[in-house]
């Protein structure tokens, strides 16, 4: 079976400028990924503060270019012409951290969710209508929302708004970056549990970039351990998450369990 994803020896660095007039330093951040997500499957990327996770999703969601390597979606070079058409872009959608960063402010909820429809759908105003009414009702959310401002609702509401416009094209794949993270202990309880419904339901395939392995025990099939721009260890099936064998990924793992 052909992958959904594969990520093909991929590298990425930045310039860093330093102290000297001449002379810039190159950052290694991402040192030689590979990998394959297949259809229906949620694997988790764990790992620190600045491992490089959410560079590698922004190389995966085609939002950064690759220094040498490729990421194929649909075995489509997405950071080519070809990958950057509108009907591939259509099935590759984002759940962000920053929830209040990824929406206009100035738009309505409806508005919000609409963006994605208008873009890569051409329904009429019924019908779009119709399809948000659905998307809200998929998220937990009610009709009175539809014309509410991003600052009338809760952090928590917000995200189930991002994460109706991110389903709102039924992609073939969503990438969450830290989807959870800024929200209450309980609102991310709640969000989690939405979204094992909706990966259900949908049967998404996704990937989930998080430090939290909790949430990768609840919501995926498999986990990789990033450490310094490098996979260094892969745990599928996620049951298997006990038999870790780098001292990192041990030492992650410790940090939860507490033994
Ligand atoms: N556009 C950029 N230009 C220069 N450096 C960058 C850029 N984007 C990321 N970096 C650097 O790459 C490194 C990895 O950042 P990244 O956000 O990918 O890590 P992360 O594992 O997602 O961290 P966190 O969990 O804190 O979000 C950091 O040192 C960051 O400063």
């Amino acid at each position: 079976m052909r992958p959904l994803l594969h990520v093909d020896q991929v590298k990425k660095s930045f310039l860093q400028p330093n102290q000297k007039l001449f002379g810039r330093k190159q950052n290694h951040i991402i040192r030689d990924v590979s990998f394959s997500l297949y259809q229906g499957e949620c694997l988790g990327i764990v790992g620190e503060s600045g491992s490089g996770k959410s560079t590698l999703g922004k190389l995966i969601l085609g939002l950064e270019k690759p220094d040498s390597g490729k990421v194929l979606f649909d075995n489509i070079d997405i950071h080519q012409r070809q990958g950057r058409h509108l009907t591939v872009r259509k099935n590759i959608s984002a759940v962000f951290q920053d929830y209040h960063a990824s929406v206009n402010p100035y738009f309505t909820v409806e508005q919000i969710i609409a963006e994605p429809i208008d873009i890569y759908e051409k329904l009429s105003s019924a019908m779009k209508k119709e399809r948000i009414h659905q998307l809200l009702e998929q998220v937990g959310l009610n009709s009175s929302f539809y014309h509410r401002y991003p600052h009338k609702i809760s952090g928590g509401q917000l995200q189930r708004v991002c994460i109706a416009r991110a389903i709102a094209c039924a992609p073939k794949f969503i990438l969450f970056d830290e989807a959870v993270s800024s929200l209450d202990i309980s609102v991310q309880a709640q969000i989690l549990s939405l979204l094992a419904q909706l990966q259900q339901q949908l049967n998404l395939t996704s990937i989930f970039i998080t430090h939290d392995l909790t949430t990768v025990t609840y919501l995926c099939d498999r986990v990789m351990f990033f450490y310094q721009g490098r996979i260094i260890e892969h745990i599928n099936p996620i049951s298997n998450l006990s038999n870790v064998k780098h001292a990192y990924s041990k030492q992650l793992l410790q940090s939860v369990l507490g033994f």
